[in-house]
């Protein structure tokens, strides 16, 4: 994709005394772009997103927001983000009008402006009937709905979740994902979560961040197109495994027995038809050829087996 960079993260590392809880984190949010990092807990999500919204400083790395340095010029980075971190920054005694006017003023929205910013926020995160109700008697979903609303107030091109979903019941869970997903059509998202369907469900593209570091990044569209990326090939009478390696578009070709095969395919690629074709023309006996289907969560468990091992243990 090569829509404009909206958040650049430069070899972010962070230490908490002997801890090195991120390493050398690189990672880009573009223009219409709804990022999921995802990773196990303790993996590092948190000190990021708080790096990259400049509530933690980075021990090493940059962060460039819409092109602004977070480290050099810190209020003109933040003028284009807008952030829900895991606890959400409410007043339990303000009402919702009360609370989003008071962000727009932390956000220097003149007084002006302010009733119509209030008011499109609170039609943006669907709040307009309950904008006179105190933020203490409200649902744990509608108070999250206060909290996406102040991460907007101001417009930012950018919005940055931590964990956007914790502690919601399964219908406010739906009901918080389609808003991120509505809001994505505004704004560029990132959005952290340790919950495999709420980055398939929600996200353009998925970065995994395991131990630290970031050990997967791909668009969604490719994971689904490449869960396709090894074809089984059942043959009853089989050439060497050069003859396999040697067909259009298989960059790898495993023995699964006498007559089973695993062929790598190159990205994207689909050569189905050309292994049909070949196996027909050479009289190999085709018996089965079945595409292998890899999901999200196979990649997450193989890209994180030590630590879910661990936290099984
Ligand atoms: N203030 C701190 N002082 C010392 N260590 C910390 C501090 N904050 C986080 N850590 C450690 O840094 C590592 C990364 O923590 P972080 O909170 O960023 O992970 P996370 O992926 O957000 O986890 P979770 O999903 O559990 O919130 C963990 O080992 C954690 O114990």
């Amino acid at each position: 994709m090569d829509g404009e960079i909206l958040i650049e993260a430069r070899h972010l590392s962070r230490r908490y005394g002997p801890t090195l809880a991120v390493s050398d984190v690189n990672l880009t949010l573009r223009k219409g772009e709804i990022l999921g990092l995802l990773g196990p807990n303790g993996a590092g999500k948190s000190t990021t997103m708080k790096m990259l919204c400049g509530c933690l400083s980075p021990s090493q790395g940059e962060v460039l927001i819409n092109g602004q340095s977070m480290q050099v010029k810190p209020e003109a980075a933040k003028r284009s983000l807008g952030y829900l971190p895991e606890q959400p920054p409410l007043y339990p005694e303000f009402n919702v009008d009360e609370y989003l006017g008071y962000c727009a003023g932390l956000h220097g929205i003149s007084r002006a402006e302010r009733v119509a910013a209030v008011t499109r926020a609170k039609q943006a995160c669907g709040l307009s009937h309950m904008a006179k109700r105190n933020i203490a008697n409200l649902s744990k979903g509608y108070q999250q709905r206060v909290g996406l609303a102040q991460a907007i107030i101001h417009r930012p091109p950018v919005i940055v979740l931590d964990e956007p979903t914790v502690g919601l019941d399964p219908i406010q869970i739906q009901e918080i994902r389609a808003l991120i997903k509505e809001l994505g059509r505004e704004h560029s998202v990132i959005l952290s979560s340790h919950i495999l369907p709420e980055i398939q469900a929600v996200c353009s593209r998925v970065a995994i961040i395991d131990k630290g570091r970031i050990v997967f990044a791909e668009a969604m569209d490719v994971i689904q197109r490449e869960s396709f990326g090894s074809i089984v090939l059942g043959l009853r009478r089989p050439p060497d495994l050069a003859a396999l390696s040697a067909l259009p578009e298989i960059i790898g070709v495993e023995a699964l027995g006498e007559q089973h095969f695993r062929l790598r395919c190159a990205r994207e690629a689909d050569p189905r038809e050309a292994i049909v074709a070949e196996a027909a023309k050479s009289d190999w006996g085709l018996i089965e050829l079945r595409p292998e289907v890899r999901t999200l969560e196979e990649i997450f468990i193989e890209k994180t087996s030590g630590d879910v091992l661990a936290e099984a243990a």
